[in-house]
């Protein structure tokens, strides 16, 4: 059987843009390869037929790299932890290829762990084992629960050994390989900043708009006599969008109780989409103070303080846009950040309630705002999971139906602790009050309400500690069982 992942139609856009965005590398060559990880979802997404797919194909073209060149070593710099670091770049990753999927969307396929390139910085290239198992949790569990991220197409172990600090070791290696609509982030820009480069950074941001932002490219035609005029328009519209975009993310992780761990600028996504998952945590009890990262002492990336870190990357990204565009309609912009916050959060929040949101004639979300505040005043006084408690109510809902008097909701089924008792009862009360006004408004809003609560939520969030029980199991047993049923269960096929 051929291997169609070797034939794939691949467009060399960021290739095109010249060499000085990128370095031409090999990838490592590894001792073994064994599929552990495949998403059919991914590939049907890709237009590939699943079952024309063995195993071996994927660890041909993600683990061997047969018949594909160039691979790409993307440049870019970052903010991290605040300070800035002039030598990033893909230093244990490549733009692998980038591809339509069957929507027509342009889709980055990047690797990590596939080897040392010139940005390594004297590390080893390689990803671990649990760093890829990790990874693939993340991005999907994000992805069910409605946040705009890259996935996992596969995870491919190569057979080193390999030693970290933060893992026991030797511990064992793999390639991960992701699907993200773009691998350009804040740092991309940053480091043209960094090389007095506005003739470079316009081209990237125009490349960027022509095919990431197509209405933006539409709405402002660049034609002779108005070049330049047009240019800012669309670089300024890219700008607005982006905020708008990132503040939407950061909503999302909010209300998927997510820390993603490391916020620095080159973890940040010109298109405003989640990736890289290292350190990251999802909540297990609701603490705005919760850090995911060891590394991360003054708990600058904690989990209550992401929104506002997300602004600040969006300000610190004014800088290179500075070389080409005014800086006060770049400010005007991120002012728009703060409400479209607040009104998706509460979007995000309300569904996780299973209640509708209503929208005015501005866009702004009517009503459910109290049951939100209820809800987060209940989890700061009740010791339950962040995760479980949605569960609980999904569960509840979808076993026993709406309650039909507030009394019937209970809150034994929802795991844990005698939840203190007033903030219950305000919250029971609120939430009853709310879904009986929807039903009565919208007799179909029955179904609905119990829709969205199996839509939205988790049966099972992999908090830190169901993450440690899928990975002993693979790292004592090679039992990769409770992973695949995990994610059969909450996420993928
Ligand atoms: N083991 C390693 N060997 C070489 N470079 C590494 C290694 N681990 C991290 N890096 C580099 O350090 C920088 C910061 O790492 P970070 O964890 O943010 O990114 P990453 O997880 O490697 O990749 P990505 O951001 O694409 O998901 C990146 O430039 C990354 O390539
Ligand atoms: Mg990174």
């Amino acid at each position: 059987m051929t291997n169609l992942l070797l034939g794939l139609n691949f467009e060399p856009q960021i290739e095109s843009l010249g060499s000085d965005y990128w370095d031409v590398v090999d990838a490592a060559r590894f001792p073994r390869t064994e599929l552990r990880f495949r998403n059919n979802d991914l590939l049907r997404q890709l237009g590939i037929d699943p079952g024309a797919v063995k195993d071996h194909h994927l660890e041909q073209a993600y683990g061997c790299f047969e018949a594909r060149t160039p691979l790409l070593a993307l440049r870019y710099h970052g903010y991290q932890f605040g300070t800035y670091n002039p030598l990033l770049g893909d230093g244990r990753g490549f733009l692998y290829g980038q591809l339509r999927d069957r929507f027509g969307q342009l889709q980055d396929l990047g690797t990590k762990g596939s080897g040392t390139t010139p940005w390594s910085r004297g590390g080893d290239g390689r990803l671990t084992l649990k760093g890829g198992v990790r990874e693939i949790i993340a991005s999907e569990a994000l992805h069910r629960l409605g946040v705009t991220t890259s996935r996992t197409l596969c995870l491919v172990e190569t057979g080193e050994k390999l030693w970290r600090s933060d893992e026991p070791s030797p511990t064992r290696s793999s390639v991960m390989v992701r699907i993200a609509r773009t691998h350009l982030r804040f740092g991309t820009c940053e480091r043209l900043l960094h090389l007095r480069n506005a003739q470079g950074l316009e081209r990237l941001l125009r490349h960027v708009v022509d095919v990431y932002y197509p209405l933006i490219a539409a709405a402002h035609p660049v034609q002779d006599g108005n070049a330049a005029g047009a240019i800012e328009a669309q670089l300024l519209a890219f700008y607005a969008e982006l905020v708008e975009r990132v503040a939407r993310l950061a909503a999302e992780w909010m209300a998927a109780g997510f820390t993603h761990g490391v916020l620095n600028t080159d973890n940040m996504s010109l298109l405003g989409e989640s990736f890289d998952y290292g350190p990251f945590a999802f909540l297990d009890q609701w603490e705005p103070g919760f850090t995911a990262a060891y590394f991360d002492q003054t708990g600058l990336y904690a989990y209550g303080r992401q929104p506002g870190i997300c602004h600040n990357n969006l300000r610190l990204l004014q800088e290179p846009l500075a070389m080409l565009l005014p800086r006060q309609p770049l400010e005007q912009s991120l002012e728009t950040f703060a409400p479209i916050y607040q009104s998706h959060y509460r979007a995000c929040m309300q569904r996780r309630l299973g209640l509708p949101s209503s929208f005015d004639h501005n866009g702004n979300i009517e009503g459910g705002d109290d049951a939100v505040h209820k809800t987060l005043a209940l989890l700061a006084a009740w010791p339950v999971g962040y995760g479980a408690f949605f569960a609980g109510l999904a569960t509840q809902i979808s076993t026993k139906g709406l309650p039909e008097e507030p009394e019937a909701l209970l809150p034994v089924v929802l795991d844990g602790a005698e939840p203190a008792r007033k903030a219950w009862l305000d919250w029971r009360d609120r939430w009853w009050t709310q879904q009986r006004e929807a039903v009565s408004a919208e007799p179909d809003e029955a179904q609905a309400i119990n829709a969205r609560l199996q839509r939205w939520n988790l049966v099972k969030t992999p908090i830190r500690s169901v993450i440690e029980e899928f990975w002993q199991a693979i790292d004592q047993h090679d039992d990769w069982q409770p992973l695949q049923a995990w994610l059969k269960a909450s996420c993928v096929d």
